[in-house]
């Protein structure tokens, strides 16, 4: 039997009254995919994936994470690591008490926890600060933090909302050679951010939303072909966001 997708979703709808936030959205994403979900402010980035997190319930359509429909949350979360774009973080505990409070949570072994929280503590330069207490953390101390909670437990799945807001050069590139790294060993990754440069270098896939709808989908190269030679993926996230209908794929 062939592996499931990673992502799934048919006809996922939210409506929050006479909003509608997610217009009869369908997804398939195959495992080891990083796609990098894109869309002006308000288009309902945010809203897809708190529903595909099982945050936030559909007004109607389906979806499953790793083959689990997202209506059954407990197996579901077990599956997905999520950033969202403020990253739950108990600001009086340090960086490693969070971490292992989360592997707690995730059911990981100690010893396998402490291992995996040194590797990532490291990997993120945060090994030095790992016993401060999180209200003492810069914004990108703590967004590094917020992403290592994230992968700690190795999920399959992980979203991941704007990862590389407010870090420094040094970090925005370890957080991209990390989801390289992730997707090579067939981590899917569902990567929502304005950054279109991050999006053209490590997609796979582009997905872009506009106005509730998917208007575009498909790998950046041929998004790009849409608007001419020489075109980048910024000229296309234009060209497709425009009002025009171009529903199709790319
Ligand atoms: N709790 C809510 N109640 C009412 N309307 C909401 C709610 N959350 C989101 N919306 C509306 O749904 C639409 C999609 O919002 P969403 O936050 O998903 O967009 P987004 O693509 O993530 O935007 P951004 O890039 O600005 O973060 C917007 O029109 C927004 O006003």
């Amino acid at each position: 039997m062939s592996s499931p997708n990673a992502i799934d979703a048919e006809a996922l709808t939210k409506r929050y009254g006479s909003t509608t936030a997610v217009d009869s959205l369908d997804l398939s994403i195959p495992p080891g995919t990083v796609y990098g979900f894109l869309g002006p402010n308000g288009a309902g980035k945010t809203t897809t994936i708190r529903m595909l997190v099982t945050l936030l319930q559909p007004t109607s359509g389906t979806a499953a994470i790793d083959g689990r429909p997202i209506t059954d949350r407990d197996r579901v979360v077990s599956r997905l690591g999520y950033l969202p774009e403020a990253p739950p973080l108990y600001e009086e505990l340090t960086g490693r008490e969070q971490l292992e409070y989360i592997a707690g949570l995730r059911d990981m072994p100690e010893d396998h926890a402490t291992e995996r929280i040194n590797e990532l503590l490291e990997l993120f330069s945060l090994r030095s600060d790992a016993n401060k207490r999180i209200s003492t953390y810069s914004k990108g101390m703590k967004q590094k933090t917020g992403i290592i909670q994230a992968i700690l437990h190795d999920p399959p799945v992980v979203f991941l909302d704007e990862p590389t807001s407010g870090l420094d050069p040094r970090a925005a590139r370890t957080v991209r050679n990390t989801i390289a790294d992730l997707a090579a060993g067939e981590t899917t990754v569902f990567l929502s951010t304005h950054i279109l440069p991050v999006v053209d270098e490590i997609a796979d896939t582009v997905g872009v939303l506009y106005d509730s709808e998917l208007v575009a989908e498909g790998p950046p190269e041929n998004l790009k072909q849409r608007v001419g030679s020489g075109g980048s993926l910024e000229d296309a996230f234009l060209a497709v966001t425009d009002g025009e209908d171009l529903l199709s794929d790319v």
